[in-house]
């Protein structure tokens, strides 16, 4: 049995167009993977798979050896699955650290959360101080989500997804939209991330992707065409012409 997220052979179309075709991916504990791809290459596809909101037509999706398909969405983000809030459930009204004691709650369960014993809410609060200080939030706790800026509020989604304790970190464009000045408070906080946790990072923006990498899966037309280390991507000619060839043809 290996440790970790494993996907063989996974496979998914819609009506008769095939968006997955035999995919195969690991993420190991500690795993830095970044998935890349044209527009419409399956990327959103392949991880909605992997949470769950999609229903593969054939594959394996195995979490430590254990068989994660008939898992719904909630029972794989208890599994140690979470692919990041999006900015759009923010609670903008409320606090940075309020918007993290509701994914706390999420996590805990609501209805057991107003049975809770004080201990244990003073141990959510020490949680929360953690990841403010992981993600360098420290003196933004107070302030109101909509007061910060979009980088921030990306980081605030990465906080949050933290509190629910995810083993497998799924990341959904986290610079998409963060103006480029902030990208590294982005590229900054995925460093940072535990050393265990095994992270997919699904960027447009190479220059991320390149940081933070330690190995590249280049999706096209739902196919991977090739895998390797960054340096190893660079040089490939197919990924150039994929990413350069329109500027080739102009
Ligand atoms: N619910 C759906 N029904 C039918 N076709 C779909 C559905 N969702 C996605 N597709 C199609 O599947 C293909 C892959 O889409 P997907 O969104 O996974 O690509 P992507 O690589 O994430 O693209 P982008 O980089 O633009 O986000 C596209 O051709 C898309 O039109």
């Amino acid at each position: 049995m290996s440790a970790g997220l494993q996907v063989r052979g996974l496979q998914k179309s819609f009506g008769g167009i095939i968006v997955a075709d035999d995919i195969n991916v690991d993420l190991a504990p500690g795993a830095r993977v970044a998935l890349i791809g044209p527009n419409g290459a399956g990327k959103t596809t392949f991880s909605s798979l992997i949470t769950g909101k999609l229903t593969p037509n054939a594959g394996e999706i195995t979490l430590d050896g254990q068989d994660i398909r008939p898992l719904g969405e909630a029972d794989r983000v208890k599994a140690g699955i979470a692919k990041t809030f999006q900015i759009t459930t923010l609670f903008r009204d409320l606090t940075v650290r309020d918007n993290l004691r509701l994914a706390a709650q999420e996590r805990d369960g609501r209805a057991r959360a107003w049975f809770k014993r004080a201990d244990s809410w003073a141990e959510v609060e020490r949680e929360i101080d953690a990841q403010l200080a992981a993600f360098r939030l420290e003196a933004l706790g107070d302030k109101r989500v909509s007061d910060l800026a979009y980088g921030q509020q990306r980081l605030v989604e990465m906080a949050m997804t933290l509190m629910l304790k995810p083993r497998v970190l799924i990341l959904d464009e986290p610079a998409a939209g963060v103006p480029s000045s902030d990208s590294h408070l982005i590229t900054d906080a995925i460093e940072r991330l535990p050393d265990d946790l095994a992270v997919l990072i699904i960027e447009h923006d190479m220059k991320l992707v390149f940081r933070v990498a330690r190995s590249i899966i280049v999706l096209v037309n739902g196919r991977i065409l090739t895998q390797g280390a960054p340096n190893e991507i660079a040089a490939d000619e197919r990924v150039r012409d994929l990413y350069l060839g329109a500027r080739h043809h102009d």
